[in-house]
């Protein structure tokens, strides 16, 4: 049977989905959008061939309900929808914090609801998305849920009481290693290095490490070993990184990321 999936709050995340059903093979016919302006709503149309509908329509025609409004938003957009969702729909969160029992709170007794955190690596199939089920979320709901997250990346099932940490490691993860280019970028410049030069140099390591670390499965700290020469260059930069505490800094950040999660479980400010 085919199956209708609604995109609400189609911005950043909610496009990077869009594409990637797309790209997997979902005929736009099955995929409708909602966004809060109508001059958004034009643009996913003429971009993706989708219907733009409002979101009490999306509720009433879709199967599946993916809801990618920013958490301060989702008081709101429930609001909208719960009077036209039937409990035989999924109900899938994309936001941060929020917890599956806040919406079942809010909509028909026995709706699934599946939270999930995936990151922007969505819009190169490289994401991580990270499942939770709800209450009322079974076997089936999780597996739909991983058929539509599946294309444009991994899937992990995880208990709902690790989403604020998935959120600050894996959700955000992708902003920690860009400020790291960034900086590092900069250090390059600080060496006499042309900008565009020094961005070539640290994004192919970037890369390189990356892959070495999915592909060979070695411990980073191995990977580092085999870096760090007797004497060399990379021990004289690593004893600077100590000496600023980056891994202390590391350790607080992502517990901040952590808390602000936590905190953003009641549609938080
Ligand atoms: N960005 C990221 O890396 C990640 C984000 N997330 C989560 O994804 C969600 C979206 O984040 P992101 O894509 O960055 O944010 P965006 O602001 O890009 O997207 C949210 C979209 O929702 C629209 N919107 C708000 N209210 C409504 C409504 N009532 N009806 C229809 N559309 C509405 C907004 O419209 P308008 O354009 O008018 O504001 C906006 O386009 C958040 O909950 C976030 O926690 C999860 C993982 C990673
Ligand atoms: O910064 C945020 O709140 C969102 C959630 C995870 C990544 N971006």
């Amino acid at each position: 049977m085919t199956q209708r999936v609604a995109v609400l709050g189609t911005g950043k995340i909610g496009e990077a989905l869009v594409s990637g059903l797309l790209r997997a093979g979902k005929s736009p016919a099955d995929v409708l959008v909602t966004a809060r302006r109508p001059e958004r709503a034009a643009e996913l149309r003429e971009r993706y061939g989708v219907e733009a509908v409002d979101n009490a329509e999306a509720a009433k025609t879709a199967d599946t309900l993916i809801l990618t409004v920013k958490p301060q938003d989702m008081g709101a957009l429930l609001d909208e929808l719960a009077p036209h969702v039937g409990a035989d729909r999924l109900v899938i969160s994309g936001a941060a914090g929020v917890p599956t029992a806040w919406f079942e709170q809010r909509l028909a007794p026995g709706t699934p609801v599946v939270r999930v955190m995936t990151n922007t690596p969505v819009l190169v199939d490289e994401a991580m998305s990270v499942i939770s089920a709800g209450a009322h979320a079974s076997e089936q709901h999780l597996l739909r849920t991983e058929e539509i997250f599946k294309p444009v990346g991994r899937t992990l099932r995880v208990p709902e009481s690790q989403q604020d940490a998935a959120t600050a490691l894996s959700g955000s993860g992708p902003a920690y290693f860009f400020f790291l280019v960034e900086a590092m970028t900069d250090a390059g410049i600080l060496l006499g290095l042309p900008r565009a030069v020094a961005a070539d140099m640290i994004v192919q390591a970037a890369v390189g490490a990356s892959v070495m670390l999915r592909d060979t499965g070695e411990h980073p700290v191995k990977l580092r070993e085999a870096v760090t020469s007797p004497a060399g260059t990379t021990i004289a930069a690593i004893r600077e990184l100590e000496n600023h505490g980056v891994r202390a800094a590391l350790l607080s950040a992502l517990e901040a990321a952590r808390n602000r999660s936590q905190e953003l479980a009641s549609g938080g400010k």
